[in-house]
Order: C-alpha cells, then sequence, then structure tokens
C-alpha cells in the first residue's frame, strides 16, 4: 500500500520537526500530473529559506505556472545563480522534497554533478551519447522527472550543447515527449555580480527586499558586455533562448547567517541559545573586511560550526 509524503511529512513533523514538506504524491510514483501543495511550499520557502526575497518568489510562481499548465510547451529549465552556501541546492531539495516524498533520493530526481564529469575532448561524444541516454531513459520512467545539474558553469560546453535539445519546444524528441521534465541548473556564475549588486544596495542603506530582478539583469548584461571572457553557460544564458527563468540568490548577511544558525539548533530538537548563535555566527568570514557585510561562504559550514560549538 502506497504510503503517502503527507503521512511521511506529518510524522517526521511529530517525531522532531525537521521536515515541514508535504508530498501530494503517493511515494514511489511517478507525479506526472503535477501535483504539488502550492501553500505548503510557500510555507517552507518563507521558514526555512532566508535572505532570498527574489529566488524564492520567481521559483514558486515559475513552479506553480509550470505545474498548472496540463500541456506545457516546453520543459521547465531554471537556472539558479548565486555564490557559494546561498541556497541553490538547498531550494532544489525543497522543490524535489514537495514533488517526491523521497526527495533527492526519490528514483524520479536526479543529480548531475558537472565536475564529476570531466571528459576528455576525444571522449566527448560518448559523453554526450550518455548523458542523452541518461536523461531518454529516467524520461520514459517517467514524464515529471527532476534533473538537477550542479556546478553547469564548469561543464563541458558539448555537454551542455547535448541537454539543449531537451529544453526546446519539440512535441516529441524520438518518440519521447519532455515537456513535462524540470531541468534546475546550479553555477556559480554571475555569482560576483549579484554580490556586488546587493553591496552597492547594502553600503547605500537601501532596503535588501528592493533589488529586483531587472536590476539584476541590468547589471548582468552590462558586465558580460565589458567581460572578453564570459563563461559559455553565461553567454548562453544571455541568449536565454530556453532558459525559462534566470533566479539570483544574495549574498547573506549576519543576520541570516543567525537565522540559519537557529534553525539549525531547531533541526536538531535543541533549544536556541542567544549566546551560541553569536558564537557560530561570529565565526564565520564576512566581507568587505572594514564593514563585514555579508558571509562568504553564506550559510554553508553553519552546520560543521554548530557541531564544533555543540
Ligand atoms: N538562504 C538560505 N537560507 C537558509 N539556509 C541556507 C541558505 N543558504 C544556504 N543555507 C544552508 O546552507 C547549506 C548549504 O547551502 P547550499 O548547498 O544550498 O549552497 P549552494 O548555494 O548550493 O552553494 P554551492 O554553490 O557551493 O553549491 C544548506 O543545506 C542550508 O542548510
Amino acid at each position: 500500500e502506497p504510503v503517502t509524503g503527507a503521512v511521511i511529512g506529518l510524522l517526521a513533523v511529530a517525531g522532531g520537526g525537521y521536515f515541514t514538506w508535504k508530498s501530494l504524491s503517493p511515494r514511489n510514483e511517478c507525479n506526472e500530473k503535477g501535483r504539488l501543495d502550492i501553500k505548503a511550499l510557500q510555507a517552507d520557502l518563507e521558514n526555512r529559506v532566508f535572505g532570498q526575497h527574489l529566488a524564492k518568489g520567481i521559483t514558486l510562481r515559475g513552479l506553480s505556472g509550470f505545474l498548472r499548465n496540463k500541456n506545457p510547451r516546453k520543459a521547465l529549465a531554471m537556472s539558479f545563480h548565486g555564490s557559494t552556501g546561498t541556497g541553490k541546492n538547498y531550494i532544489s531539495q525543497i522543490i524535489a522534497q514537495h514533488l517526491y516524498p523521497d526527495g533527492m533520493k526519490s528514483r524520479y530526481v536526479h543529480q548531475f554533478v558537472a565536475t564529476l564529469h570531466f571528459p576528455h575532448i576525444q571522449h566527448l561524444d560518448t559523453y554526450k551519447d550518455q548523458l542523452q541516454q541518461w536523461i531518454r531513459r529516467n524520461v520514459t520512467d517517467c514524464k515529471r522527472s527532476v534533473f538537477i545539474f550542479d556546478e553547469v558553469d564548469k561543464m563541458h560546453p558539448g555537454l551542455i550543447d547535448a541537454i539543449k535539445p531537451y529544453l526546446d519546444y519539440y512535441e516529441h524528441i524520438g518518440g519521447v515527449d519532455y515537456r513535462k521534465a524540470i531541468f534546475i541548473f546550479l553555477s556559480n556564475t554571475a555569482g560576483e555580480v549579484i554580490s556586488k549588486l546587493a553591496l552597492d544596495f547594502w553600503k547605500a542603506g537601501k532596503v535588501r527586499e528592493d533589488i529586483k530582478l531587472s536590476d539584476v539583469e541590468h547589471q548582468l548584461s552590462l558586465s558580460a558586455f565589458n567581460k572578453k571572457e564570459s563563461g559559455f553557460w553565461h553567454s548562453s544564458l544571455i541568449d536565454r533562448n530556453l532558459i525559462d527563468f534566470y533566479v539570483p540568490f544574495l549574498p547573506l548577511e549576519n543576520q541570516h547567517v543567525r537565522m540559519c544558525i537557529k534553525r539549525e539548533i531547531m533541526d536538531r530538537g535543541l533549544l536556541v541559545d542567544d549566546e551560541l548563535v553569536s558564537k557560530v555566527a561570529n565565526d564565520m568570514t564576512y566581507y568587505p573586511k572594514d564593514e563585514q557585510g555579508f558571509s562568504v561562504k553564506g550559510c554553508k559550514v553553519v552546520s560543521t560550526k554548530l557541531g564544533y560549538y555543540l
């Protein structure tokens, strides 16, 4: 008998509050219809992801719009950009958990880490073939497959080209329809540009939440124009024919790091102690050196640092 994600989510909440998600899709079943409790996803993003008003808004609207459409004309392709530890993997995991009860462990959620696949140029065609077969196999198994490509900026341009047909407007390729699949690309591309914009806002005493997507896009096009070598992923992003949503992740301030620490303490079933939170937060590195505005590694090492002080 299938156990629903909602039940598992509830049990997990009762057992320590770690998981707040609930997936509407039965376990071990392809969620072809794209069932998603949008309110629950919104609540999870609000409660667990800090300092990312743009990323939360864009992913939520992008995903719900895509899933509402019974006959999408192309697969959903979202490209997450930002510096390390700002939540790119984290939001991908939350999305995966809301679509599939087993989240990243689900047989319908697939992760590809680009740096593990660095083909020598003479083997490129074999790698391309393997990558395409992998996508074909998984989408044949389940149309609503989720693919997460990590470190896509380090991926060989030939491999990126190999993915492109699946993001395009074809009704089918070789008899397989890819248009219900979800592709999420993660990269540090443009991380510096996004961080600089956030820093300028911060220095000018402006409200962070007033940063708009258009501000980021404007900065990005300027920097691409000025830079001789903008990476392949960056330039194909600027063309943006196949990427539906460009999702910037802002650098995290001390206040966000503190929220991450508090959440981590609560997830471990412990009581929040402000002194402990300060100790961990002060142990992180911030930039610029004089103003100590943003955390160099975002919230990435929070968990390890907390372990050290406990
Ligand atoms: N904005 C955030 N809000 C809450 N927690 C966060 C946030 N960003 C990061 N974290 C925490 O830090 C951990 C590491 O972040 P994550 O793996 O998402 O970073 P990333 O942006 O994917 O970095 P990288 O580019 O190095 O892969 C997450 O598992 C999460 O616990």
